[in-house]
């Protein structure tokens, strides 16, 4: 399938016909786009990890950085070691928009003196990023048959670090993958991202087929400290918050001391991108404004607001929130409720991940 043509760049997406016609179908598909309003980054090495994409500009909380069609989607069970594979994918790399085949092939050719559609296949292998699970159509839609990798010619080029700067999505309506800052980047630092989503470890203790090279793994000083945070961090899920707000229902004066002490950790372990952030900033907002600290509640509340906004899926979390502190009064009884109610809590607010 070949996936959009026009003046936009165009992806090859090696797909079930199940899966081509889902996203293929999508009312206006695809939807054109989106581009920053100048150009964000460059790609050069880096020196320790080959090459990496780097800020050209400085960039703030919530800027596109930006998105990008893949040059190819495959299967995941693609492998080089399977010939009639090798050989869909060979045709897949036919039918890429010529400029595209060429850079994809110099890429390999800084790998490989002359690559064999295997070695190109062995790249596209190394360099992936997974697309996420939720297909078109909403998130009670799976992908049924198989996940799929796609090899993108920029968004390819960056690096894993265990304290991203950046969130990725993959938006099927324009079939592009969108990377987006959640923290200042300054002119010249490297744009990073997640490989692995799970960050409440460092990823040296994870499964990542290489060591990892970051700065959060590499600065040996500071790692005891990082593991700590990093042990509190994983217990503030959004059921956990739900949980602790009913713990000291009657205490707003210490939740919200809590709320900010926990924004705080997220941001000394620069994990601004792990799904409870939004909500502990709009938690921190919300009991700021019962407490009447108007100036603090407006700017917690706008930079929660601005976090919900990059990711559709936080759209969820934000609407529980909303539910939560409803009319006037209504909150403790609501938390009660809340957290009598996990099945019901899980389907609202984690829903969209599975
Ligand atoms: C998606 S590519 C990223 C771009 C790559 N550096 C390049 O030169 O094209 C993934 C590869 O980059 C390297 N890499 C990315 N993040 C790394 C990290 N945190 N530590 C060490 N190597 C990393 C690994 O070799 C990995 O297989």
């Amino acid at each position: 399938m070949r996936l959009p043509a026009k003046t936009e760049p165009s992806s090859v997406v090696i797909a079930e016909p199940l899966i081509a016609q889902l996203v293929s179908t999508q009312p206006n598909f695809p939807l054109a786009l989106q581009t920053p309003l100048e150009p964000t980054y460059d790609i050069r090495a880096t020196g320790k990890m080959g090459l990496g994409m780097f800020a050209k500009c400085d960039l703030k909380p919530g800027d596109l950085i930006l998105a990008e069609r893949p040059a190819l989607v495959y299967p995941n069970h693609f492998t080089s070691s399977n010939r009639e594979l090798e050989a869909v994918f060979c045709v897949a790399l036919e039918d890429m928009r010529v400029q595209d085949r060429i850079a994809y092939r110099k890429l390999a050719m800084s790998a490989f003196r002359s690559p064999t559609i295997g070695d190109l296949l062995r790249i596209a292998t190394a360099n992936c990023f997974q697309l996420p699970t939720n297909p078109p159509g909403g998130p009670n839609q799976r992908w049924t048959i198989g996940d799929y990798r796609a090899v993108y010619l920029d968004t390819s080029r960056i690096n894993h670090s265990c304290s991203p700067n950046t969130v990725a999505d993959f938006d099927f309506p324009s079939f592009s993958f969108i990377v987006r800052a959640v923290r200042e980047i300054q002119k010249g630092h490297e744009i990073t991202t997640t490989y692995s989503g799970a960050l409440s470890k460092r990823n040296v203790e994870r499964s990542l087929p290489f060591p990892c090279g970051c700065s959060v793994c590499t600065n040996l000083a500071a790692l005891a400290l990082s593991d700590s945070r990093r042990v509190a961090i994983q217990s503030y899920t959004p059921w956990s918050l739900v949980n602790r707000l009913e713990s000291s229902i009657d205490k707003p004066d210490k939740l919200f001391a809590d709320m900010v002490l926990i924004v705080r950790v997220f941001d000394d372990e620069g994990l601004q991108s792990l799904a409870s952030y939004p909500m502990v900033l709009d938690l921190a907002g919300r009991l700021a404004k019962m407490l009447g600290k108007q100036t603090l509640a407006d700017k917690q509340t706008q930079n929660a607001e601005m976090f919900y906004q990059m990711r559709p899926w936080y759209t969820q979390l934000k609407k529980f929130v909303d539910w939560l502190f409803g009319p006037e009064g209504s909150m403790p009884d609501r938390v009660r409720w809340a957290v009598s109610h996990f099945e019901e809590f899980e389907y609202l607010v984690e829903g969209w991940r599975n």
